[in-house]
């Protein structure tokens, strides 16, 4: 089976052409980091009736997400380097629904991608109890489910360990992606992730379109304005449009390609 590895801003996906008879338990033998490849999933791409493409994106864990933001971005760079396509303007099919990617290059190349990841919904802050005490934290919906905390201090914020016992929380039967926020000011924040099924990774674009929607209804952040979300991997600019639309723009990378041994 062939597989290129890709990136955005560190958070590494494996991606396959075609569907995959058991993708579950191929994204948890090869998302290993010793074991496998080492990723943080594996994301499948094929032909779509309903769009350009369609991905599916499967957690180290096995399980699938309804939507993946880094790995939209790969997925536009991956079919247009790889000569599938030559438009620089596509529509990718999710399990959340359609969404509009527009490729920027350099040369014959990929390097940046802007997605138009459609209407975030942010829920009222809900206070949870935790072995931390009570923890506020704001349910958004960009597909996939996210329950973002806003902290003092974002290199003091216990992301391993309230991060995995916010993912498997009563609240959210079907688990969560913990994000955890520090505003810096109405046009910068700093993320840190938790995600579901996964872990910690370097970065989240779902995770970070969720952030931003948040901090603008909580009145933190300016929407229709550009904001820098900082994380791990690096950043990601991120526009709240007034409704509810959320625009994401980052970079995608290729780093290598990989045959693996069917099992
Ligand atoms: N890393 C992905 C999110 C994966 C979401 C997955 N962990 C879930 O179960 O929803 C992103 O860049 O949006």
């Amino acid at each position: 089976m062939h597989f290129t590895k890709m990136h955005g801003l560190g958070n590494d996906y494996l991606y396959y052409y075609g569907e995959l008879k058991n993708p579950s338990s191929i994204s948890k033998r090869l998302s290993d980091r010793h074991f496998g490849i080492g990723s943080d999933g594996i994301i499948t791409i094929s032909p779509s009736t309903a769009a350009d493409f369609k991905m599916r994106i499967f957690n180290a864990d096995g399980s699938e997400a309804m939507m993946c933001g880094n790995g939209i971005r790969c997925v536009g760079k991956y079919v247009f380097d790889k000569g599938y396509i030559d438009q620089k303007k596509l529509t990718i099919e999710t399990l959340s629904g359609n969404r509009e990617l527009t490729l920027g290059t350099i040369g014959n190349r990929v390097n940046e991608v802007t997605v138009n990841m459609g209407k975030c919904i942010v829920n009222k802050p809900v206070l949870l109890d935790t072995s931390y005490g009570k923890v506020m934290v704001t349910p958004v919906s960009v597909g996939n489910p996210h329950a973002v905390a806003f902290v003092e201090s974002i290199t003091d914020a216990p992301v391993d360990t309230m991060g995995k016992e916010l993912e498997h929380h009563p609240y959210f039967k079907d688990g969560v992606n913990a994000e955890f926020v520090q505003v810096i000011d109405r046009n910068t924040i700093k993320m840190r992730v938790w995600e579901r099924g996964s872990g910690i990774t370097m970065a989240c674009g779902t995770g970070a379109c969720a952030s931003a929607a948040a901090a603008v209804r909580a009145d933190l952040c300016d929407k229709e304005e550009e904001i820098a979300v900082c994380l791990d991997g690096g950043q990601l600019k991120i526009k709240v449009l007034s409704d509810g639309t959320v625009m994401m723009t980052g970079p995608a990378e290729t780093i290598c390609e990989c045959e693996v041994e069917e099992q």
